[in-house]
């Protein structure tokens, strides 16, 4: 389980945050600006925070009163941006496998195998990030993100790119990942439909503060 306690001082307001996900979708729901990018990328330990906790199954990945901090290549969380930041100097496949160690082996090439088609980016695999719509882009990222086997993932608007028709479709494999998974996620959207298709759990954020929180049925 993730826990968090998060206080860092924004431009126009604090962002004072208090939550834990376990094993489920956990939405961030909120207007641009809330907030919502900033306490991921504090999770993942691109940013600091001014004060609190980041724990994952009882390590401490960032606590400021203990003086801790783990650097973000060190934590296993996998962090999929808006921008998708995909290397432009790599193929598709080579941008899914890149951060995996053993790359060359045959469980790494399945697994990989088992993602292009899962996400129905085959025919890409030698292509360059460039020659791909945003749309491809998207889905290789997410690709690469779940290639990792990582303990956790952190999905900044991983669906924003996408027309309707795959937004749907990705959204309903996103709940059977985190259900093969067994791990924690934690995505952001500003899209209300999305938040409760997607998620197990909304937090409504607004001036970085949880303002309301609702399960979600399925
Ligand atoms: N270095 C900084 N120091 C202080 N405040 C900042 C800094 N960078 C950004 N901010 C402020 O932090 C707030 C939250 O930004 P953030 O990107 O986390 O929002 P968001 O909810 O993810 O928005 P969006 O949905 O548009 O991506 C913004 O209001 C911004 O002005």
């Amino acid at each position: 389980m993730l826990s968090c306690n998060i206080f860092k001082k924004l431009f126009n307001f604090d962002l004072n945050l208090e939550f834990n996900v376990s094993n489920e979708i956990l939405v961030f729901f909120g207007p641009s600006g809330c907030g919502k990018t900033t306490t991921l990328k504090i999770i993942a330990g691109l940013k600091r925070m001014d004060k609190g906790y980041v724990c994952f199954d009882g390590k401490i990945f960032d606590d400021t009163d203990k003086k801790i901090f783990v650097k973000p290549q060190e934590r296993k969380f996998s962090m999929m941006f808006q921008d998708y930041a995909l290397f432009p100097h790599m193929s598709v496949f080579n941008n899914i496998i890149y951060g995996v160690k053993n790359s060359k082996d045959k469980e790494t090439i399945k697994r990989a195998e088992e993602l292009l088609e899962k996400f129905n980016i085959k025919h890409l695999r030698n292509l360059f990030p460039l020659k791909i719509s945003g749309g491809e882009r998207q889905r290789v990222a997410l690709a690469r993100a779940l290639m990792t086997e990582p303990n956790l993932i952190l999905l900044d608007e991983p669906l924003s790119a996408l027309d309707y028709e795959i937004r749907l479709k990705l959204g309903n494999e996103l709940r059977s990942f985190q259900k093969d998974f067994k791990i924690p996620f934690l995505l952001v959207t500003h899209d209300h439909e999305e938040a409760k298709r997607i998620g197990d759990r909304i937090l409504y954020i607004s001036s970085g503060k949880i303002i309301k929180e609702t399960p979600v049925e399925h």
